[in-house]
């Protein structure tokens, strides 16, 4: 197996010029990017274009959550930029999330390509507990996570993003192909930033976690390449 299909680089910068300078110095090291919110706000389809041109994977990180006819009809148009993951929030709720994958299936269909994995934000990876009690959910987060995994599943999704301390569980409710796609990953010599909910790469392998989203500990380091290197090292030592 290799570690390269299941790390996901997180280019969270505001310009395409800086995301294309990254992608070009780390090269063929990473294999597989993450497009959220601020780089898609700011560079547009143009980006997903330029990743494809390269030959990268794609998750295109948009965390979708609206009423279930806008959400499969921008599921549908985002289905033709050609991501190879797309994810909507789980508490949009199971007919939004129905709806969104009908959407993009049907998409992809007409597109004659295949369509794009689709999966669910369960609780963000920056929620710790004191965040989550004026929330007034009744339940620990931990709880709350596999609820919204499984409501996942049966809503047809093909898997979630969670913690990496939430994926063994994830993985005994949801079954063997369930994609475990995890956020959070700091390893031992990262700082961690705004995430609260974390594990090191080889806990999230060992976990269960079949996609492993990093963002700063490669993209602000003084040596990125190095960063993929220990990252991926560190993987592989776990499967
Ligand atoms: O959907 C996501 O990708 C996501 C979900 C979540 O619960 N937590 C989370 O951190 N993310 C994203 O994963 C990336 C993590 O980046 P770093 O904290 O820099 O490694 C960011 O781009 C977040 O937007």
């Amino acid at each position: 197996m290799d570690a390269r299909d299941r790390l996901i680089c997180a280019l969270d910068f505001p310009t395409f010029d800086e995301a294309k300078a990254l992608v070009e110095e780390l090269g063929d090291a990473v294999t597989f990017y993450k497009v959220g919110m601020e780089l898609f706000y700011g560079a547009g389809p143009d980006i997903i274009r330029y990743l494809k041109e390269k030959d990268k994977k794609v998750f295109l990180d948009l965390k979708l959550q609206d009423i279930p006819n806008t959400v499969a009809h921008s599921l549908a148009v985002l289905t033709r930029l050609g991501a190879d993951i797309m994810n909507v929030h789980a508490v949009g709720g199971p007919k939004m999330m129905a709806e969104g994958m009908k959407a993009v299936k049907e998409a992809a269909a007409e597109l004659g390509r295949p369509a794009p994995k689709l999966i669910a934000v369960t609780v963000l990876t920056s929620m710790d507990e004191a965040q989550w009690k004026p929330l007034n959910y009744a339940r620990p987060i931990g709880e709350e996570v596999l609820d919204l995994a499984a409501l996942t599943k049966e809503s047809g999704l093909d898997g979630v993003v969670a913690s990496p301390r939430e994926a063994a569980g994830i993985r005994e409710r949801c079954g063997k192909d369930f994609l475990i796609v995890t956020p959070g990953v700091r390893p031992a010599w990262a700082a961690s930033n705004d995430q609260s909910r974390i594990a090191t790469p080889a806990a999230a392998i060992g976990n269960g976690s079949t996609h492993l989203v990093v963002g700063r500990p490669i993209t602000r380091a003084d040596n990125k390449q190095e960063a993929v290197r220990k990252i991926l090292e560190e993987m592989e030592g776990a499967f």
